[in-house]
């Protein structure tokens, strides 16, 4: 069976803050698909993709732009799969535009929209892996151990 999360994201650009949700999903062993797609560059490869998601096996999607950020709320006017949104830090603006060009969706197209840049991303990952995990046990022990590791991981008391 194919891979069941889809990240797309706008530019080669991106790459670098998706690679985050690719990451914790790796080591939550789940399979992604990761792709280039664009509403403004490649419209037609970014409908194609969205109108073949669910065909596709798709169960989430995890959409990340920068700037002048479409790309999540088209995909998602065009699919009922769940899209989660990224907005990757711009030059310009630091991340509002991405922000605020993702977030404030008109009522009955929703996109979750996580936080600016990296920390986004890999909260996208996390949040994908939880949905899946809701019928998956294996999956869900997984996520579990993992967010154990991490709190495990912070120390009592700081450093000098
Ligand atoms: N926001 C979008 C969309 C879209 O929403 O369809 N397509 C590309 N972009 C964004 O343009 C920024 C700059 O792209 P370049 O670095 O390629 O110039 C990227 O952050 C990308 O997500």
């Amino acid at each position: 069976m194919g891979a069941k999360v889809a990240i797309v994201m706008g530019s080669q650009s991106d790459w670098k803050t998706m690679t985050c949700a690719a990451e914790v999903l790796d080591e939550l062993g789940v399979e992604t698909d990761v792709r280039i797609v664009s509403a403004h560059r490649t419209p037609d490869r970014m409908y194609d993709f969205a109108k073949g998601a669910a065909d596709a096996g798709f169960q989430v999607i995890i959409a990340g732009a920068g700037g002048a950020a479409h790309l999540p709320g088209m995909i998602a006017a065009l699919t009922h799969i769940p899209v989660l949104g990224v907005p990757v830090q711009s030059k310009a603006l630091s991340g509002e535009d991405s922000l605020l060009s993702i977030v404030q969706m008109p009522a009955g197209v929703p996109v979750g929209t996580l936080a600016i840049g990296e920390a986004g991303a890999t909260n996208a990952g996390l949040f994908a892996a939880a949905m899946l995990a809701n019928n998956d046990e294996e999956l869900a022990n997984r996520l579990k151990a993992w967010r154990q590791a991490r709190s495990d991981a912070v120390a009592q008391r700081p450093q000098d």
